[in-house]
């Protein structure tokens, strides 16, 4: 009889000895050196590293923000060389939401309206996205701030704005850069707790880079890169 293996999902990212070169000539910075990796399906990632290892620019290449200048990089399943701007910019906000570590939000925009930003961006209207957005609201813990704009917040308050936004249109990966780096210890345990939970109740896939030894201990897997190389996985 036949033995029956069961399928292994598909990864939502795969690197193919990804490489990324900044500048040219004399002030060419080889930043990212032929790395090969897979982010699978309700994966908790911390990329860890010194400053100027690659950190960044390896999270760019996973999230789709920038393209590698060799090699290859596959985001849900589509080879991101073979398609246009446009075509990744719509893969982008259907399946990746992003977090940095100066929050990036919009601050002529409310709180909500911030919030309710990438389901607008993918066609929703206000009416319709109002249940989500006033829900993920109330997740993160705004409930009462929701009409203020970000500004008059705190960073611990303004990085769960960042934290909604990314996670409203209920993205299959979410790539956060250093969140916690731009906020004091205790705020920072607050926003790793915020993401953990995040992780464990839905589906989605999480890489993080990070400084934080708590953010390293709390996470599934560890990426180690240093001088543009993985080291360890
Ligand atoms: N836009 C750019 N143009 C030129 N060089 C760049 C650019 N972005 C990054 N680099 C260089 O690429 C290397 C890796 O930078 P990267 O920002 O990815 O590191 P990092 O690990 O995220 O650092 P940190 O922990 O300090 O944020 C560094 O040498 C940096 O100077």
């Amino acid at each position: 009889m036949m033995a029956i293996i069961p399928a292994r999902p598909l990864p939502l990212v795969s690197l193919q000895q990804a490489g990324k070169c900044y500048g040219k000539g004399a002030g060419k910075v080889q930043a990212l050196q032929e790395v090969t990796a897979g982010i699978w399906p309700g994966e908790f990632i911390a990329l860890c590293g010194p400053s100027g290892s690659g950190k960044s620019t390896l999270l760019n290449l996973v999230g789709g923000i920038d393209y590698p200048t060799s090699g290859e990089v596959w985001l849900m399943g589509r080879n991101l060389r073979l398609l246009s701007d446009r075509e990744t910019a719509r893969l982008r906000a259907q399946s990746v939401g992003f977090v940095f570590q100066f929050f990036n939000l919009l601050p002529v925009l409310s709180v909500y309206d911030n919030i309710y930003y990438p389901l607008m961006l993918n066609g929703y209207s206000r009416k319709l996205a109002d249940e989500q957005v006033m829900a993920m609201i109330e997740r993160v813990g705004l409930i009462n701030h929701y009409r203020r704009p970000p500004g008059e917040l705190s960073g611990g308050q303004q990085q769960r704005v960042a934290i909604a936004r990314a996670l409203v249109k209920r993205p299959a990966l979410v790539v956060a850069d250093e969140p916690t780096g731009n906020l004091d210890m205790r705020t920072g345990e607050e926003i790793i707790e915020l993401l953990l939970e995040m992780n464990a109740q839905s589906d989605t896939t999480l890489v993080i880079s990070t400084h934080s030894p708590q953010l390293r201990a709390s996470a599934r897997r560890i990426l180690e890169i240093e001088d543009g190389k993985l080291k360890d996985d």
